[in-house]
């Protein structure tokens, strides 16, 4: 078994089915006592609660699902009407994800795609009936965080005000991605220090609003 099976066994057999808040404390406490495991994790997921209720977005990309914990972290506090779409590469990993949203009911507010993210982000207009995002969660493969932003920037889906939050900043680190964001000219970025999933080292978000 997996590790991440593990960790959907664990929520299955602690968490209420139907209570998103119950499934991400489920996840924390397993991350925190049993095995470490990728999610932003309920450290870093305070601040970027903190940014989704700021932006209140109508429509947002995540691109990273993995377990779907920051799937789940921010649809649940946004309304139905909210428009949330997730692209995850593994689909052994999209798979637990799957499960994960479903068992904290939040299957039919979560658009889920496997998929290279380089492949499908030049199709959401057209395939996906996407305009522009007002929010995106980068949280995939630190390096292909640059190569994804511009494409999200040359597809036209950032408009002015989009904010564009990234994880791992620091740990394991996507520094050609902060330095781009920094000083491109096209945004307004801003560093948001924080620990490391389940640990005491040091990582942080970046929030970068996109100039227009
Ligand atoms: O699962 C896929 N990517 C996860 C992206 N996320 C990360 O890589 C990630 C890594 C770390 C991390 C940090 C320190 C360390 F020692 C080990 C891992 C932390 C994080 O918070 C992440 O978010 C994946 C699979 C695949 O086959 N193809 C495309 N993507
Ligand atoms: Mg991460």
């Amino acid at each position: 078994m997996s590790k991440e099976q593990r960790v959907l066994r664990y929520v299955q057999q602690n968490a209420s089915r139907g209570d998103p808040d119950s499934v991400l404390a489920a996840v924390d406490k397993f991350g925190w006592e049993t095995e470490w495991a990728m999610n932003v994790g309920d450290v870093k997921g305070l601040i970027l609660d903190r940014f989704v209720k700021e932006t209140a977005p109508q429509t947002m990309l995540e691109l990273g699902t993995y377990m779907g914990y920051s799937a789940i972290r921010v649809v649940r506090l946004l309304p139905e009407t909210a428009k949330f779409l997730t692209v995850e590469f593994n689909p052994e990993n999209a798979a637990i994800a799957n499960e994960m949203i479903a068992f904290a009911g939040l299957q039919n507010r979560i658009i889920q795609i496997t998929s290279d993210s380089a492949d499908v982000i030049p199709q959401l207009k057209k395939k996906y009936d996407v305009d522009t995002f007002d929010m995106v969660f980068i949280d995939h493969w630190k390096d292909v965080y640059v190569r994804d932003i511009k494409l999200l920037e040359t597809n036209n889906l950032l408009r002015k005000g989009t904010v564009v939050v990234a994880d791992n900043i620091i740990n394991p680190g996507a520094p050609e991605y902060a330095d781009y964001v920094r000083t491109c000219g096209k945004y307004d970025s801003t560093f948001h220090e924080s620990n490391f999933e389940y640990s005491d080292d040091i990582d942080g978000l970046e929030k970068s609003v996109y100039r227009g």
